[in-house]
């Protein structure tokens, strides 16, 4: 158990998580004891992401691990992504809202953030900007629904016997169908990006590109042995991995937090408060602490994946095997009563305010929306600043109402998105209306088919699938 075994395991997890692997070894000799890998059954249901970071494990996640932070800490990388987000913030999203609210458009927040994300995520990952977020939005965003497809299918492989969906796929029936087709969908879109880029390389340009795609086709293999920026494929899985690890998991927390918002016009007021009188957003605690409560409550990746390299025991006491599934849902430790009080089940953005009003520090094995150990998520930082900057330019300038009667459901996959989208008109002006607020507090809970039950009931299949 990796209690037993560490000298000090919060320092040996928190070591390998900051990529100090050196420490992390010292304490723990070898990684394959830190027995916290995904193992070969999640390399499986996730096969369409080959060799890339979020499926493999040992030490070729350790090199693909410490050359991501190398990237993801680099300067000029931080600034692209900064500079992509206000670019595409001035010139996409508010001439989008700009024309909804002129022309009293019903409009999906959930596609617009979906389609924000992935043109943003697109332009730091590959340094090609796809443009799916524009007034005139192409109809279908071909990788996105790829990607929704290809991770409802994933979902539920894990549900099914092997045999099942290896038979569905060979035949190409049900998810399995959706899933081939999300894989050709992926190879064809990554395939062009990445010939044009080589031949670009070859004939000088892109020389001061930061993006991941040039980063990976030219890393150091003196210092990172198991990479090869010379292999199409590998790329391709590279970044394939950062595309959906960047693009899924924001656009859903930026969903559920704006739902969540339309639901609770107190903190939507303490909000916009916040950000007429603080300009910076490394000092918007309030806003830090509503999207953190979001995330607790709905947080995107609603389940983890663990498998012991050897038998073990957990926490609570119970013994695995090796090579056994462990599924950790992430949903039902933010509602846990033990864990976060009474209120648990309650959207309180003061849980993260601690008395001097500064943010208060949850450990990562109690919040889990990033993960927590030496796979704890390597873009949080950037999702943040990512996140706040989106919502400040929507709260700031414009007023939203969910549409009456919209139903609010999750759909079965391993993004938390909602099965309908999230259905909005919106208005331009900062003026909250008193009377939009008395009547929305009036009806409260009353048209929601309550999420947390559908979820309830999915956690519990898992928790019975995984004993
Ligand atoms: C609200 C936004 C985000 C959430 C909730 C989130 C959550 C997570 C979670 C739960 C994991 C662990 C997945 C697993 O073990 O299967 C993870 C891993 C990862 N995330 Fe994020 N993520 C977010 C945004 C981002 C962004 C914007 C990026 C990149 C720009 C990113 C990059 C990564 C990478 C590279 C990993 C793999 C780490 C590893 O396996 O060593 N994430 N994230």
């Amino acid at each position: 158990m990796i209690e037993k075994q560490c000298v000090s395991p919060r320092t040996c997890v928190t070591a390998a998580a900051r990529g100090d692997f050196a420490v992390a070894k010292k304490l723990l000799p070898c990684p394959k004891q830190w027995n916290c890998s995904k193992g070969s059954e999640f390399k499986k249901f996730f096969d369409i992401l080959g060799d890339g970071i979020i499926a493999v494990d040992l030490e070729l996640w350790e090199d693909l691990r410490k050359s991501s932070l190398d990237l993801f800490h680099h300067q000029d990388f931080q600034k692209l992504s900064e500079t992509s987000n206000t670019s595409k913030l001035k010139e996409n999203l508010v001439p989008f809202l700009d024309n909804a609210a002129e022309k009293n458009i019903t409009i999906d927040l959930q596609e617009v953030f979906k389609r924000f994300m992935f043109d943003t995520a697109s332009v730091l990952m590959t340094g090609y900007d796809p443009m799916s977020l524009s007034i005139k939005m192409p109809e279908v965003e071909e990788f996105g629904e790829a990607a929704d497809l290809g991770e409802e299918a994933i979902f539920y492989r894990h549900f099914k016997p092997v045999i099942l969906w290896k038979l569905q796929n060979w035949f190409g029936i049900g998810h399995e169908k959706e899933l081939r087709s999300a894989w050709v969908t992926f190879d064809r879109m990554l395939g062009k990006i990445i010939s044009s880029r080589r031949e670009e390389i070859r004939c000088g340009e892109r020389g001061t590109s930061v993006d991941a795609l040039t980063y990976y086709m030219k890393v150091d293999t003196t210092k990172y042995k198991l990479l090869k920026p010379r292999n199409d494929k590998f790329i391709r899985d590279v970044i394939l991995s950062l595309l959906v690890a960047g693009r899924d998991t924001t656009s859903s927390a930026l969903t559920w937090f704006f739902w969540l918002l339309s639901e609770h016009p107190r903190v939507m007021a303490k909000i916009r408060h916040e950000i007429s009188t603080k300009f910076e957003t490394e000092k918007l605690v309030y806003v830090h602490a509503a999207l953190s409560e979001s995330m607790r409550l709905y947080p995107p990746v609603p389940l983890n994946h663990k498998s012991p390299a050897k038998p073990d025991v957990l926490p609570s006491g119970h013994r695995v095997e090796a090579d056994s599934k462990i599924l950790i849902s992430i949903y039902a430790l933010g509602r846990i009563r033990s864990v976060w009080g009474e209120n648990a089940t309650e959207f309180k953005p003061e849980r993260w305010i601690s008395d001097s009003g500064d943010l208060r520090h949850e450990p990562s094995y109690k919040f889990m929306a990033f993960n927590a150990g030496p796979r704890a998520c390597l873009g949080k930082h950037l999702a943040f600043l990512q996140m706040k900057m989106v919502a400040v330019e929507i709260i700031r300038n414009y007023n939203f109402k969910v549409v009456e009667g919209h139903k609010i459901e999750p759909v079965p996959s391993i993004i938390l998105r909602m099965k309908h989208g999230l259905k909005v008109t919106v208005t331009k002006g900062l003026t909250v209306r008193l009377g939009a607020v008395a009547e929305k507090i009036n009806r409260q809970g009353s048209n929601i088919v309550d999420s947390s039950s559908v979820l309830h009931v999915q956690c519990l299949i898992f928790l019975l699938m995984s004993f």
